[in-house]
């Protein structure tokens, strides 16, 4: 069965609808210029609702180690945490002395086979996930609903887990995973109503034509 993750959802009931659907992974947005932005303490509190029931991400754009520490410290219920932009080294050592169990997740932003990492650099992450390049007008760095060219995926390996995300949607996602490999899959925009508003029944029919196999 592939895995999905849900991101950006905002309401306990809409995190209810997407894990009864079966999703595995649910992601909550911390970036101030993004219609599905929650505050750290909100996080928190839908997080501690996801319990056991499904791995909970923070998603957040070029973060400083200060506010990395502070999720790792004040937010115990989160899982892991997404990040869109580069990590270094020594980011990722302080944050995991403070909390060894926290998974990391990078978001590489990808359009042709020569935008993949090494496996080297992937070895440094718990999580890789690959969205699309954003456009030069595009106010957030992930969560626009564009697609890359799925087949420079073809044959891809990675050392960690790996996510294919950017543009997804019911209607895509089969061709999407038989065209790059992947089994995991991540998805914002393609379930949503408006920016922001998730629909309960895109969000169902996207978990459903994902797991398909
Ligand atoms: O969703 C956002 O607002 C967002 C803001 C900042 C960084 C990443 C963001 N979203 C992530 O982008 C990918 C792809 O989303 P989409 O399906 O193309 O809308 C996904 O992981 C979102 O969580």
């Amino acid at each position: 069965m592939n895995t999905v993750k849900i991101c950006g959802l905002k309401q306990e009931a809409m995190i209810e609808t997407a894990i009864d659907a079966g999703a595995d992974h649910v992601g909550f947005v911390h970036f101030p210029k993004s219609p599905r932005h929650l505050e750290l303490a909100r996080i928190e509190e839908l997080a501690h609702f996801v319990g056991k029931k499904a791995f909970s991400w923070v998603v957040l754009a070029k973060p400083s180690v200060e506010l990395l520490l502070k999720i790792a410290q004040d937010l115990p219920s989160v899982a892991g945490i997404q990040v869109h932009g580069a990590l270094d080294a020594d980011m990722l050592a302080q944050v995991r002395a403070v909390r060894h169990d926290l998974k990391i997740m990078r978001a590489y932003s990808v359009s042709l086979t020569g935008d993949l990492p090494t496996q080297e650099e992937m070895r440094c992450y718990d999580y890789v996930l690959f969205d699309a390049k954003p456009k030069a007008d595009d106010k957030l760095p992930g969560g626009n609903g564009t697609r890359f060219n799925w087949e420079i995926m073809q044959g891809f390996r990675a050392p960690v887990p790996w996510f294919l995300a950017g543009g997804l949607d019911a209607e895509n996602v089969q061709i999407a995973i038989s065209q790059s490999g992947a089994k995991m899959v991540d998805v914002s925009s393609g379930v949503e109503a408006q920016p922001g508003v998730k629909d309960e029944k895109k969000v169902e029919a996207f978990i459903k034509a994902a797991r398909f196999e």
